[in-house]
Formats: C-alpha cells, structure tokens, sequence
C-alpha cells in the first residue's frame, strides 16, 4: 500500500456519512497522522462532532481549510458542488493540489469545469466502506501523477477493497456497487419479514439474514467459483431451497436486477443534464 508523506495534507470538503467513513479508515489504518487532516463542514454541532471525535482541524471555512492541501476530497452531494467549490475556492487551491471527487453521476469533465486547471480523479465508494469492506471504483485524468494515484488508492484501500477502471465504467459501476447496498439491505429487510411471518421473532430474523448474506458475500469472493455454482451447492435435487427459488424466479428477481440497474443508469444520465 502506498504511503502518504507526513508532511502532505489531506482535506475533505464535507463530511457527512461517506466523508466520515473514509476519514475513520485513512486514521484508524495509520494512514496519516490526524493533523494532516483538515474537514470543512458548515454547521457547528458537525464541526464540534468531528473535532471531538477525531481530534482533527475542523472549519466552517471552505478556503480556509485548503490552504496548504495536497489532496481535496470533495465529499458532497452533487447537488451542493457549485455551493461547496466556488471561484473563491478554487482562487485559494494551492497550485498542485489533486481533487478526488466521491460524488455520484459527476465525471471527469464535470469535474474540470469545477475546478479548472487541477488534476481530478473519480471515485465511486459504497458504504460498507464504514466497516473497512468497502468497494472503492477510482478513475483519473492524465494530468493526476501516478503516486498521488496511488495515495489515492491507499486511502480506500484503508477501509475496503479497490479497483482501477476507465472511466467509462463508472455508471455501470455506480449502478451495481455503489447503490448495492441499498438493493441488498431491502432484500435483507425482506428476507427478514418473511421470518418474521414463519414465526421468528424479529431481531433474530434479522441476525440470519444478515450473517446469511455476508457469509454469501465471503464465500464468493473467498472461493472464487461462479455464483450459480455455489447456488447449486445449496439446492438439493427436489429439496427446500429450489422450491425456493423457484419462488423468486416466478416473481421475476433476476429481471428485477436488470431494471434496478437500468434505472440507475437512466437517472445518472439525468443528474448529468
Ligand atoms: N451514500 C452513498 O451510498 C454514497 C456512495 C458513493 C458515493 N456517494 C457520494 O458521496 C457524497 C456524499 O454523500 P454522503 O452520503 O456522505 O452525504 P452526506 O449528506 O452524509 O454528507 C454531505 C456532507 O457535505 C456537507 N456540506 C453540505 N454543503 C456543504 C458546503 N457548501 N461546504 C462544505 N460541506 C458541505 C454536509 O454538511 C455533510 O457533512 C455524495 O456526492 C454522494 O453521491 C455516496
Ligand atoms: N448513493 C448515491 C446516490 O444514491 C450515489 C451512489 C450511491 O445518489
């Protein structure tokens, strides 16, 4: 994994959920001390948060908190990224400062335009990233040098997994990681309800699901055999779980999926007019 210089200053603009995830991972992985690092978040009851909780330089100051940055994690909603990254910001952007934006639906060229003359890389972060299983997709112009590259790498190597993409990869990529875990934690929810309606009391239901699908997860990524392979090996000839399955398949779940990631697509496409 790559090191950070100590000397290098890391700054994020917003940090709400995934900022604050990243953030956790990048201190708790012994990435950078917690002086390199610098949050600019506007109201102070998240200032007085982050300050105590971390014990890292908080402001409400957007150009106050680049001063001096080697790395700007821009950590809004895409949404805010004109009201976060004014002219007067980018004004105060040390010369070589790389930004690495973790914002959905907002390319490289976008990102340009926001912020002119600085190298950009693309990011796509999940929120399993909260507890270190993260999947992290990252793209950059050629303007971004390789071990400020690789930095970047490391920060979300510190709390998940990482993979390098061209960016025309990155709404596919936004479609199945990104908004992944919201898809699984309604299966989740789901799976859960009907224990509950089979008579298990609901914490418990709960418990099942859950260890159910990370254990799935682990599996997959562990055995490195095909899905379908590894269903095979839960499905007795004329036992429960193809009854089972036979269930969702009549109810469409695969043609679910395609749908859920068409949409995204759509939507990302939208965002983007
Ligand atoms: N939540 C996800 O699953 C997920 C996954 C991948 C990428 N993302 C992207 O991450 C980004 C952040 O998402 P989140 O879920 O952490 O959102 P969030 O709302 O939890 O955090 C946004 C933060 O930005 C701050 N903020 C708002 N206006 C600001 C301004 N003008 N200057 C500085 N800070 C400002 C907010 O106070 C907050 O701390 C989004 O762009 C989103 O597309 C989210
Ligand atoms: N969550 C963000 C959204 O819903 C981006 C990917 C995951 O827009």
């Amino acid at each position: 994994m790559a090191k950070i210089k100590e000397t290098d200053k890391i700054v994020f603009i917003g940090c709400g959920a995934m900022g604050e995830a990243i953030l956790k991972g990048i201190l708790q992985g012994g990435l950078v001390r917690k002086e390199q690092v610098t949050a600019a978040v506007p109201t102070a009851k998240r200032q007085a948060y982050l300050k105590e909780t971390y014990g890292i330089p908080v402001t409400g100051d957007n150009r106050e908190a680049v001063a001096g940055a080697h790395l700007v994690i821009l950590a809004v909603k895409p949404q805010m990224a004109k009201e976060a990254v004014t002219g007067d910001l980018v004004a105060a952007l040390p010369e070589k400062a790389t930004i690495l934006s973790i914002m959905g639906s907002y390319d490289l060229a976008m990102l340009h335009d926001l912020v002119p003359g600085h190298p950009v890389i693309r990011t796509m972060p999940n929120t399993p990233l909260s507890v270190g299983m993260g999947m992290t997709a990252l793209t950059a112009d050629d303007q971004v040098a390789p071990e400020v590259l690789d930095e970047a790498e490391a920060i979300f190597q510190s709390c998940g997994e990482t993979v390098r993409v061209d960016e025309k990869a990155m709404e596919a990529i936004t479609a199945i990681s990104g908004c992944g875990p919201g898809y699984f934690f309604v299966v989740m929810d789901a799976l859960a309800d009907a224990g509950v309606m089979a008579g298990l009391p609901r914490a418990l239901a709960i418990k099942l699901a859950a260890q159910t699908m990370a254990g799935s997860g682990v599996m997959g990524l562990k055995t490195g055999l095909h899905p379908a392979q590894l269903r095979d090996q839960v499905t007795s000839p004329g036992g429960t779980t193809i009854a089972g399955i036979k269930a969702l398949e009549n109810h469409g779940v695969r043609g679910a999926f395609y749908d859920a990631v068409q949409a995204v697509l759509d939507r990302s496409a939208a965002l983007k007019k």
